[in-house]
């Protein structure tokens, strides 16, 4: 579990993170979503520990990470696959994170099998590909075996390959039953991934809902095709649809879903030839939300 509660931090006269409240429970990916700078890498080192809160908490397991007695087998991070050092093999990496752990080194075994690397396991991280670092940089998350895992932007850089190995095994630690936050600053991905959604822009929680729920606001009504126009809209407005003539003789109705809609056309005998649920994609709804909140407004053309 993950308590970020009035979490603030000002780095000089910059406010990084802004009175931030969310809880991320286990079983679940939460996709932690916001424009570069929105202060999801800062609110991460906050709950690791790496840097200190102006105010509020940021708790891992109901504790700040510098209480944690034994913290690589509570929490898990991916932050920055380019740390390593180039001349160290990947084995031997593993081998002293875990030992500086306490961690038996039959588990870097497993982990390296795990993220596929076991076959480098002897090669110099130097002459690593990104891809390869990334999955290191997993794998070193995964030693302690923790119950908790933050991943920050996971996915940036990689090839499709890569992308669709990393969206399953966060979908296969969430099934274990582990905490799972995974950041991005896109909303493609995180549909893909998550369960629910934190988003936030300039520091601050501009929405945490599940995605089905963000689908759901922004339904833009069900787009409705019927050689009677003119009657089915007389029938729906009378049932407390809003209806609107589209260019090109459809129309759109709000206020009632699809089942509404059919039942009323059929109770007068008017035929339809579509209806059509209409929503934003989650792509727009995610504009929608952090307009405004984005570092680097693009200029009006
Ligand atoms: N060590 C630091 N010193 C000064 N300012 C910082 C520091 N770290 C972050 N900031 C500032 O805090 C704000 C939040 O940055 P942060 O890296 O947390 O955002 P982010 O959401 O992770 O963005 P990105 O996707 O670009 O990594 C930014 O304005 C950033 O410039």
């Amino acid at each position: 579990m993950i308590e970020v509660r009035e979490l603030t931090k000002r780095y000089g006269g910059t406010l990084a993170v802004d009175r931030l409240s969310f809880v991320v429970k286990p079983g679940t990916v939460t996709g932690f979503l916001g424009p570069n700078g929105a202060g999801k890498s800062t609110t991460m080192r906050v709950l690791l520990g790496l840097d200190g809160a102006t105010s509020g908490e940021a708790l891992v397991n109901g504790g700040r990470y510098a209480a944690l007695r034994r913290p690589m087998r509570e929490v898990g991070a991916l932050l920055d696959a380019g740390a390593v050092h180039g001349g160290r093999r990947a084995f031997d990496h593993l081998g002293w994170l875990a030992r500086s752990n306490g961690i038996g080194t039959r588990r870097v075994a497993e982990v390296l099998e795990q993220v596929g690397l076991a076959g480098v396991a002897r090669k110099r991280v130097g002459g690593f590909s990104l891809g390869m670092r990334q999955r290191l940089g997993i794998a070193a998350a995964l030693l302690g075996d923790p119950g908790v895992l933050m991943f920050d932007e996971p996915v940036n850089g990689l090839d499709p390959d890569g992308v669709r190995w990393i969206r399953e095994l966060v979908r296969s630690l969430a099934a274990e039953g582990r905490t799972v936050l995974v950041s991005s600053h896109l909303m493609g991905e995180m549909q893909l991934t998550a369960d629910r959604l934190v988003v936030i822009g300039r520091g601050r929680l501009i929405a945490d809902t599940s995605v089905r729920e963000l689908a759901d606001r922004f339904r833009r009504g069900v787009l409705v095709r019927s050689p009677r126009p003119a009657d089915l809209t007389a029938v729906l407005a009378a049932a407390g649809g809003g209806v609107e003539a589209v260019p090109g003789g459809a129309l759109t109705v709000t206020g009632l879903d699809v089942a509404a809609i059919g039942d009323a056309a059929a109770a007068h005998g008017i035929p339809l030839h579509e209806v059509t649920p209409h929503s934003a994609s989650l792509e727009e709804a995610y504009m929608e939300l952090t307009a405004g909140s984005t570092e680097f407004e693009t200029a009006p053309k």
